[in-house]
């Protein structure tokens, strides 16, 4: 005993050291996996998605998933290996009250299976209402200065409570689910008792088993019906990871719908773009169609300016270039070749995008220039930041390059964080750079110098979009769009001759506020 006691505790000890490790271990790849997965997805994937619905799913489903299969997982392969070797030495003492035994193990299954669907689809819920919460709370902290500077945050309180509120009503039916199979568990393993007492005592009156037999029987079916009665509390909670691991399996399962991968990694690019019969449409519908239709072409080391009113698709047409999406008909050739038939890796290597809403990482301005860089020397840096017109402005702040830029880049202003983008974009040395609104924050004078600088000192093919009619009319070639097609092409001259949609969007870009008041 003393040497079984001892080797037993050993086992144990050894049993849930390699346990814990193996469940940790799964808890994190899966959480990586999942994680991976989401990144990978095509970006419409992300449209309809929110960030903290997201995060929620990565990190509180996988969590739920993994604390209750640590615990639960590792009960019911316990008991249902006890099973096995109570049910061999029951069979052994009589073979008639272990068949009374199993008669009343489907009823047990029935009310576990039962209770087991419910958790499941309560866990369901319950992971996708820890979404909503969460992603009122991660809205709610990103926008904080917009919350304030409209005092709401009695109303986001509110809304939060209102996502609470379904959690607690989840919660409660999940814990009346849980009762419940309690509850059924000890009245089912009860009434197995009571049975099988029942049983053995007429078998004993007749004389078909000793009461010695009887008793040991007993014993092992006090074992039997503990062993049924946690696994009819286990079953329901595995059940209940299982629903809240169905979103990570989702994500772990779903193939991003986008085409594979090219194969074209060429060492020279020219950088001609051209959009031939360009179709497109968000909802993949042709009844809501953006781009209909749409034909251009962006010369290599020359810039070409994209015009047009709000909502026109010019920055759908960087959206494609960046391969976000993918026209419904038509292609995007890059040096006579499609897009998708170049590598991913270095489409972006040699696209640089900055846009209007362009995003700065809470991490030192350092970080920020050379992202996805990181091997730039600072010389590099400084040259990039010096054309990007922002080197002045940085080497005054109190830590320069390691100045924090604070989260969403908050700690700069409009028009430095933007500086600070172009100086990200010109770092790759990008053959293709896109400046999608980029200088809009800047003020006249500082846009004037920092555009007046890209044009003469880089070499490479740019697309410009701008409000500013005074840098666009310095492209050396100019598409204007309207309603999703290619109203009008040419030079600045070339379109102010024509006096059409390109001479009616200078006038009405240029005409002053007052000037159109008076009017009016
Ligand atoms: N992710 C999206 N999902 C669905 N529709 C979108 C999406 N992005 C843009 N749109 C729609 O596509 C149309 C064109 O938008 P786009 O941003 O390309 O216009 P734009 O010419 O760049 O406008 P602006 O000059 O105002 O920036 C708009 O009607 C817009 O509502």
């Amino acid at each position: 005993m003393a040497i079984l006691t001892i080797a037993g505790a050993l086992f144990e000890f050894l049993c849930d050291l390699i346990y814990n490790i193996t469940t940790t271990s799964i808890h994190s790849t899966v959480q990586e996996l999942v994680f991976e997965a989401v990144l990978k997805q095509e970006l419409a994937f992300f449209d309809s998605r929110k960030p903290g619905e997201l995060v929620s799913h990565i990190t509180t489903s996988t969590n739920k998933m993994s604390e209750i299969l640590s615990q639960e997982l590792s009960y019911l392969m316990w008991y249902i290996s006890r099973f096995a070797f109570l049910m061999f030495f029951m069979v052994n003492q009589s073979w008639k009250m272990l068949l009374l035994t199993w008669m009343g193990l489907p009823i047990c299954w029935v009310i576990a299976e039962f209770t087991g669907n419910f958790q499941q689809s309560i866990s369901r819920e319950l992971q996708n209402a820890l979404g909503e919460a969460n992603q009122v709370a991660t809205e709610t902290f990103s926008h904080i200065k917009t919350v304030k500077s409209f005092a709401n945050e009695d109303g986001e309180t509110e809304k939060y409570r209102c996502r609470l509120d379904d959690i607690y009503r989840l919660n409660k039916m999940e814990s009346g689910a849980y009762a419940f199979s309690m509850w059924s568990s000890t009245l089912s393993s009860l009434a197995m008792k009571v049975c099988v007492l029942y049983y053995g005592g007429i078998l004993v009156t007749r004389g078909g088993i000793s009461s010695g037999d009887l008793v040991s029987f007993i014993l092992y079916e006090l074992q039997f019906s503990s062993a049924v009665e946690s696994v009819m509390t286990s079953y329901p909670k595995v059940r209940e990871a299982i629903g809240a691991s169905e979103k990570s399996f989702e994500y772990l399962d779903r193939k991003p719908n986008l085409p594979p991968d090219g194969h074209l990694n060429p060492q020279h690019l020219d950088g001609c773009i051209e959009f031939k019969n360009v179709t497109f449409s968000y909802s993949g519908k042709s009844d809501n169609l953006v781009l209909k239709d749409v034909s251009f072409k962006l010369k290599p080391g020359r810039i070409t300016a994209l015009v047009g009113s709000n909502s026109t698709g010019k920055s759908t047409c960087v959206k494609l270039l960046e391969r976000f999406y993918q026209p419904q008909a038509g292609e995007i050739l890059l040096d006579g070749k499609p897009l998708h038939h170049y590598r991913d890796q270095y489409l972006h290597e040699k696209i640089a995008v900055v846009s209007q809403d362009c995003v700065l990482f809470a991490r030192p301005i350092r970080e920020n220039i050379k992202y996805g860089y990181e091997d730039a020397s600072d010389e590099e840096m400084y040259a990039a930041a010096r054309l990007a017109g922002a080197h002045g402005f940085i080497t005054k702040l109190m830590n320069g390059y390691d100045t924090d830029a604070g989260e969403r880049g908050g700690q700069v202003s409009g028009g430095q964080k933007q500086r600070i983008a172009i100086a990200r974009a010109l770092i790759r040395r990008p053959k293709i750079l896109i400046l999608d609104s980029a200088t809009s924050d800047l003020d006249s004078q500082t846009e004037y110098l920092v555009t007046q600088a890209l044009f003469q000192q880089i070499h490479c093919t740019v697309l410009l979009i701008s409000r500013n009619m005074s840098v666009v009319e310095k492209a050396d070639h100019i598409v204007v769009l309207g309603d999703g097609t290619v109203k009008e092409e040419g030079s600045h001259t070339e379109l102010m001759a024509k006096g059409s949609f390109y001479t009616e969007l200078v006038r009405t870009e240029n005409k002053s506020f007052h000037r159109q008041e008076e009017q009016e």
